[in-house]
């Protein structure tokens, strides 16, 4: 599994070569359209500006799709198109990338005869603004792509229709606010709601409307069917502030399907190094507990890295896990001013308790933090191919 970080759901699992492309030499299409790329970066705001609007212009019906204020929203699908096309010649990563997007867009209400539209204004604008490199050849590139590009979204999301609803309602059976800035939010779905330990889910909230932001499952799947989410206060974050400080028991919120690939490798006999940085340690609780109830017992290592002691708002649960389970061992690593644990950063703690040959990484955090912590579990002795993480943090929109 290779990386692909770009927007809507493109949130990647796995390891591997950073851009997915392996080290063969690109296509023709390939270097026509990472030209018409390199033209446009300098005046990206503006063609995605173009975009939008070019495709709002013709297609007015397409504007209830997006959000009222469109800032949050603006890179998003336009982002995810472009990702696609730098990475046309990567099939297998492409189209696990397309068919998570096609199905995410479901819950948008998006039908096959809305592509021609987007893929229409798509080619206007870069056009446009790529008109030092476009050519006919360079036309037929970003067709032949977006056609690829279009189609399995598509067919994902035609397949994904026969099986699953486009979105789930939930309702909220429980607020905690373990700190100022953090909440653990349990909510029961409106039908049952299959997925695995490791994976995520996009969130709307009622207060604004069409915004989905990701959140890891804190939990693994549960007979009475609950799920729970880790929410962090972020700075302009409009999801994860309604979350934290307005929502309430009883309001209901929608779910997209589940998403993500990190997962517990249940024939593997290697031990897991989990590190979660702030709420990014819950797909480690879920990992942990899939262990515990699944799993053949090995050793589990969790590294639990926060800023401060305060931050730690779940280490009291992780601990309790710890009594329960000798195959566990949790260590709570603190930034600054630590009275608690390790003393500094995850990544530095990680490599000191080293090495980890016989074990497999999961990574779940802030993108530097697993940036960092990639290169450490490296140097201590994992393959970058039994190294898992999610990059929820870095989706095309910052904020969650
Ligand atoms: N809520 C959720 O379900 C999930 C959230 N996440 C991500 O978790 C992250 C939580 O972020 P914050 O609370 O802002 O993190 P934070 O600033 O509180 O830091 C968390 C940990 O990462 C370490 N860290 C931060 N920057 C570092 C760097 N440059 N080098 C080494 N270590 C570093 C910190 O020392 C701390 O241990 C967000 O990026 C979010 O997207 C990831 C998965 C699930």
């Amino acid at each position: 599994m290779t990386a692909i970080s770009a927007d809507d759901g493109a949130t990647t699992t796995g390891s591997g070569n950073a851009d997915g492309s392996g080290n063969r030499a690109p296509s023709p299409d390939a270097v026509l359209i990472r030209r018409t790329l390199a033209e446009i970066e300098p005046v990206a705001d503006d063609v995605t500006s173009y975009f939008y609007a070019l495709l709002f212009l013709h297609n007015p019906e397409l504007r209830e799709m997006f959000p009222p204020a469109m800032d949050a929203q603006r890179d998003r699908l336009f982002g995810a198109l472009l990702t696609a096309a730098e990475h046309i010649d990567d099939t297998v990563t492409l189209t696990e990338y397309l068919s998570h997007l096609g199905r995410g867009h479901r819950k948008y209400g998006t039908l096959p005869h809305h592509y021609p539209a987007v893929g229409e204004a798509l080619m206007y604008a870069l056009e446009r603004y790529a008109h030092r490199s476009w050519s006919p050849e360079v036309e037929g590139a970003w067709v032949r792509a977006y056609t690829a590009i279009s189609q399995t979204m598509i067919d994902a999301a035609a397949e994904d229709e026969l099986r699953a609803p486009p979105w789930w309602n939930a309702e909220i059976i429980s607020h905690e606010r373990r700190t100022s800035e953090v909440a653990v939010v349990t909510v029961r779905p409106d039908q049952p709601y299959p997925y695995r330990a490791g994976q995520y889910a996009s969130v709307e909230t009622p207060w604004w409307p069409r915004v989905w932001r990701y959140y890891s499952f804190a939990s693994c799947p549960r007979s009475d069917g609950l799920l729970s989410f880790h929410i962090k206060a972020v700075p302009a974050g409009w999801v994860s502030r309604s979350l934290v400080h307005r929502a309430r028991r009883g309001d209901m919120i929608r779910l997209g399907p589940p998403a993500g690939s990190m997962a517990v490798d249940h024939s593997s006999t290697r031990g897991l190094l989990c590190v979660g940085g702030s709420t990014g340690i819950a797909p480690i609780k879920a990992l942990v507990e899939d262990v515990a109830e699944h799993g053949r017992r090995r050793p589990v290592e969790v590294f639990f890295g926060a800023n401060r002691d305060a931050d730690l708002y779940d280490l009291d649960s992780f601990l309790d896990l710890e009594r329960r389970h000798p195959w566990l061992s949790v260590r709570p690593v603190v930034a600054q001013l630590a009275t608690r644990g390790i003393a500094g950063q995850l990544p530095e703690a990680v490599r000191q308790f080293g090495p980890w040959r016989e074990f497999d990484g999961y990574l779940s955090g802030p993108p530097q933090m697993i940036r960092k912590s990639v290169d450490a579990l490296v140097s201590s002795g994992i393959p970058q191919d039994r190294i898992w993480h999610d990059f929820l943090g870095t989706l095309v929109s910052s904020g969650r």
